[in-house]
């Protein structure tokens, strides 16, 4: 099922029209996507035929049962896993083509990752973690963003000297978020981020997304089974044996 904003509700317009006239100031676009896992009998269709927009400054949300596709979409979009067919644009540059080198690049430049939990280097301390992913995107060291400014902005400028181990769990959720953030991506693209987290912090640490997402018009796409925090998302799309429809 095709997936499209309603108008005049989401932050930017996602028209289709809009969309083919400049494909470049639409965060992310999914056109018809489908991968499938093995063939014959074992054929599985982890998406089929998806279509999703998500515009600079919003703040969509999947949620589903396990083994829907949610994991496989996240993948796709970030140029991870190569889609069986259709189209995964990301500020207007097609991921699904090119070398491998070449959607590794445009991955780094473009896209930011945040993983449950963080997923933070345990040596590292939380300057260090956001500084990190400007050593492998060279040309974001310029058009990238200061590390300090950034652990202020998610609130842990004065705990910028930790390491992991010395953080709460929603802390070390705001050091992810901000290192994903220091490359000045266009799309960020979150796994479960409070599926360790109470839920005072996973109020604040997805209405941190959903700030960070309008101030710096980033198209973002989390993955949660928390549908307490759905309050805080632009849209709901819902993820059932590899379609994807909208809820809200
Ligand atoms: N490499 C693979 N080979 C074969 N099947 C796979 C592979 N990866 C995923 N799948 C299948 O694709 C489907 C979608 O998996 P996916 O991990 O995207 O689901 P999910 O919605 O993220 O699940 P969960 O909520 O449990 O993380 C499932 O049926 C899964 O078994």
């Amino acid at each position: 099922m095709s997936a499209t904003h309603p108008s005049g509700g989401a932050p930017a317009e996602n028209s289709a029209v809009a969309l083919d006239a400049d494909p470049a100031r639409h965060g992310l676009v999914l056109r018809g996507v489908s991968l499938q896992h093995g063939d014959g009998p074992d054929l599985v269709r982890a998406l089929d035929e998806v279509d999703l927009s998500v515009a600079p400054g919003e703040l969509a949300a999947v949620v589903g049962p396990s083994g829907a596709g949610k994991s496989s979409l996240l993948a796709v979009a970030g140029g991870l896993s190569r889609p069986t067919s259709g189209a995964v644009l990301v500020a207007g540059h097609d991921m699904t083509v090119g070398s491998q080198r070449a959607r590794a690049a445009l991955r780094r430049e473009h896209i930011g990752f945040v993983f449950q939990s963080g997923n933070l280097l345990p040596a590292l301390t939380a300057r260090d973690q956001v500084r990190l992913p400007l050593q492998f995107a060279p040309r974001r060291r310029r058009a990238g963003r200061d590390p300090l400014e950034l652990l202020a902005e998610v609130g842990m400028a004065h705990k910028a000297d930790r390491r992991p181990h010395q953080l709460s769990g929603g802390e070390r959720q705001r050091v992810g978020i901000a290192r994903a953030l220091v490359t000045a991506p266009r799309v960020l693209l979150v796994d479960e981020p409070t599926a360790a987290l109470d839920r005072a912090r996973s109020h604040e640490v997805v209405r941190l997304l959903a700030t960070e997402a309008k101030q710096r018009a980033v198209a973002v796409v989390m993955v949660t089974h928390d549908h307490d925090v759905l309050e805080h998302c632009d849209t709901v799309y819902e993820m059932v044996d590899g379609r994807l429809s909208r809820l809200g």
